[in-house]
């Protein structure tokens, strides 16, 4: 079996679509990326109509999407080094340490084993993780361990993972890790001001939120988990990009459910509508239990077939994981070779 990708295919791009009205202007102006979410005012009018959620019809959706995989297999090994370049590899552990997060950028910035990426016929060209995501006592270090590598490093805050501390403490938190020079801020809302439907107080906490992270990009993480329903997730997208979000985020990966693909429906729903009412383009971050290399192309499929081919970008779409990378080495290893090693060969942090 060749296993060497051509350059076209290491860049998938199957689908030429029309770009999205804010990232066409942008790149008229010659800028890069996408233009920021400025927010808006809140206008519970919109919130509330996005009340009706038709679960079932969402999951036929899903199964749809995921029956018919768009992916053939001979390009499978190219989109699954777009996995990569659009994770943010993360360490959240009781037990973390300097060391532990030495290691995890390491790996990082040299994801795939030199024979690999020679087996893949490579080159030159550079696959990294976007960003690495560790919480706050370990920023300085993973800033110190990447500089130069391009790579983002994005701190988990605002009391990390539930959220239930004062709100000057929580914003103080996001400023520490700002300055010491976090990227990008991924943020917990606390769960109970959407089951009482505070979509005012929510509003206002991200928008705080969003201020103290001046130039750092705001992730809002709503717990999807805990949320009970799909309406209340989608309401509570609504209300974060209203407040000025850069991208929302499913999960923290200690939910005891974490991102399923209905929930990332829902989410990439109310991302379309947000854009078509604002002309903004949000990011969504699907987090916590994605493991396997598969999984990781069922949702590269509803991005592309739901969003279109902008948001597989790293500047739109990221999968927030700690344990998928090992398995696309696997899978990128058995491209090459037509055999599996074993998981010990592809040692994390
Ligand atoms: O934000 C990222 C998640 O905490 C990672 O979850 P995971 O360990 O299940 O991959």
């Amino acid at each position: 079996m060749s296993g060497k990708l051509r350059e076209a295919e290491i860049h998938p791009s199957a689908t030429v679509m029309p770009l999205p009205s804010r990232l066409a202007a942008n790149a008229a102006e010659g800028g890069h990326g996408v233009v920021r979410n400025p927010g808006m005012a809140l206008d519970l009018g919109f919130v509330e109509s996005m009340r009706s959620v038709n679960r079932s019809a969402l999951e036929r959706r899903v199964g749809t999407l995921t029956k018919r995989r768009s992916i053939k297999a001979d390009n499978q090994a190219a989109w699954l080094l777009r996995s990569i370049s659009l994770m943010d590899l993360t360490t959240l552990n009781s037990n973390d340490t300097d060391e532990r997060v030495r290691r995890l950028c390491a790996k990082a910035v040299n994801p795939l084993r030199r024979d690999l990426t020679e087996a893949l016929g490579l080159g030159e060209t550079v696959i990294r993780p976007a960003a690495v995501c560790v919480y706050h006592p370990f920023v300085a270090t993973a800033v110190e361990a990447v500089k130069g590598t391009g790579i983002h490093v994005a701190a988990v805050s605002t009391a990390f993972p539930h959220g239930l501390a004062p709100l000057s403490t929580r914003i103080a938190e996001i400023e520490a890790s700002v300055a010491d020079g976090a990227d990008e801020i991924d943020v917990v809302i606390p769960r109970g001001l959407v089951f009482g439907a505070k979509w005012q107080e929510l509003y206002d906490e991200i928008k705080a939120f969003r201020a103290a992270c001046g130039e750092a990009h705001l992730k809002v993480i709503l717990g999807t988990g805990d949320l009970a329903t799909l309406r209340n997730v989608t309401l509570a997208s609504m209300v974060a990009m209203m407040a000025g979000a850069d991208f929302i985020k499913t999960s923290t990966g200690k939910e005891s459910v974490n991102a399923t693909l209905p929930v990332g429906l829902a989410m990439v729903r109310a991302i379309r509508a947000y854009h078509e009412q604002t002309g903004y383009l949000i990011g969504f971050k699907p987090a916590g239990g994605i493991s396997t290399a598969k999984v990781s192309l069922d949702w590269l499929v509803l991005m592309k077939e739901e969003l279109g081919r902008e948001w597989l970008e790293p500047e739109l779409f990221r999968f927030g994981a700690s344990s998928l990378l090992t398995d696309i080495e696997r899978q990128l290893e058995h491209h090459v070779s037509g055999r599996y090693s074993a998981n010990h060969r592809h040692a994390m942090a």
